[in-house]
């Protein structure tokens, strides 16, 4: 799977810009406040969820611009995909699949994209919902229907909330029908966090010691074993507290450097990072094993903070596996990188090929 035709209109600082890369690799280069980041955020947007900045819709639109934005995409199989705002409604988000309106929830049939970005350095030492989005995105890569289950189970605990919250009793009924569906998506929620984290916890304790730091991978937290009945039992203390306290939406993921026997959080910076890295390689090649479709892999940074036996490690392992997007400000960072490889100079929002 890869994109084969992307055109920025108005998105970010960029106001029309068109690449037509291939799977392989594709590497963006450039100085500090280019634009390479904003083109790995709009190949983002092509999958359920708000991308890689999880940014407001109004802040993707370009200033100075007419005050929508559009990422279109053309995908190696031919299929058309399409998202952004129309002036009209900016605050609307509209997705266009082969010429089509479709949910936003949707776009993972058609494409599934991971990222690593330098905001997620800080993944480990985070509050437990980074962890969950985390974790959920790399469900969603081997069960499409995650992203709806989310969504459906979150409009589900957003209405028991304000229900419990309401002044005037809530209509018991009306609860239990709420808790009943957040039973039902929680537990479809739960299953798929389960069987992404134990396949991956296994392929990565099967992986020799090598360049990439391996992590050790554990679900935390309550599941949604007699999550109606919990609920039920549960709502005076719900509405005492503002919030739904069990559920799956409060689990957890409990990563551990494995070589070191260590919990991820007291690794170093460079520790972390290099645990990430290895568990996005691992869950790639695991998805691409399970569906025959590898993901699109944004890498933003990631080349720049490994060292050159790492760098070619990286490169390595990543050759032939899909289509890889890759940043950094010095081309030569990139000199190592197998083809089919594609490069860009990006300066200012504008790509020109190299
Ligand atoms: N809505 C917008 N309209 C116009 N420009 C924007 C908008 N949002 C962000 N920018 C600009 O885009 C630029 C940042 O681009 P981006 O994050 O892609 O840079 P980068 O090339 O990845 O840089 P770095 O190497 O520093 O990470 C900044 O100059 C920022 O001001």
């Amino acid at each position: 799977m890869a994109v084969t035709r992307l055109v920025l209109t108005d998105f970010r600082n960029h106001a029309d810009t068109l690449l037509t890369p291939g799977a392989g690799f594709v590497v963006l280069a450039g100085d500090n406040g280019a634009g390479k980041t904003n083109v790995l955020e709009a190949v983002s947007l092509l999958a359920p969820g708000r991308g890689l900045r999880r940014a407001p819709l109004g802040d993707m639109a370009r200033q100075g611009g007419t005050g929508g934005f559009s990422v279109a995409a053309t995908l190696s199989g031919g299929s058309e995909i399409g998202t952004g705002t129309l002036t009209t409604a900016p605050e609307r988000r509209v997705v266009r699949v082969n010429g089509a309106s479709a949910a936003a929830t949707s776009l993972g049939e058609w494409l599934t994209v991971l990222w690593l970005t330098p905001a997620m350095d800080r993944l480990f030492v985070e509050p437990a919902s980074e962890r969950r989005r985390f974790i959920d995105r790399l469900a969603l890569a081997l069960a499409p229907g995650h992203a709806h289950h989310s969504a459906r189970y979150e409009a589900a605990m957003r209405e028991r909330n304000r229900l419990l919250a309401a002044e005037e009793p809530a209509d018991p009924d009306w609860l239990t029908a709420l808790e009943a569906r957040m039973a039902e998506h929680g537990a479809t929620i739960d299953q798929a966090r389960r069987t992404t984290v134990a396949a991956l916890a296994e392929s990565l304790a099967d992986q020799p010691p090598g360049p990439f730091a391996r992590a050790g991978l554990a679900l935390e937290g309550e599941g949604a074993d007699d999550l109606a009945a919990r609920l039920r039992a549960g709502r005076a203390r719900d509405a005492a507290a503002g919030r739904t306290l069990t559920g799956p939406h409060r689990q957890d993921l409990a990563v551990t450097h494995l070589d070191k026997a260590q919990p991820a959080h007291l690794c170093s910076t460079g520790e972390q990072k290099a645990l990430l890295l290895g568990i996005v390689l691992a869950h790639a090649e695991l998805v691409a094993m399970r569906t025959g479709r590898a993901p699109i892999l944004l890498l933003d940074e990631v080349a720049a903070h490994l060292d050159p036996s790492r760098r070619t490690a990286l490169f390595d392992r990543l050759a032939g596996r899909g289509q890889v997007w890759m940043t950094g400000t010095e081309p030569q960072l990139f000199a190592s990188v197998p083809k089919p490889l594609h490069r860009y100079r990006v300066a200012g929002g504008i790509l020109g090929e190299v």
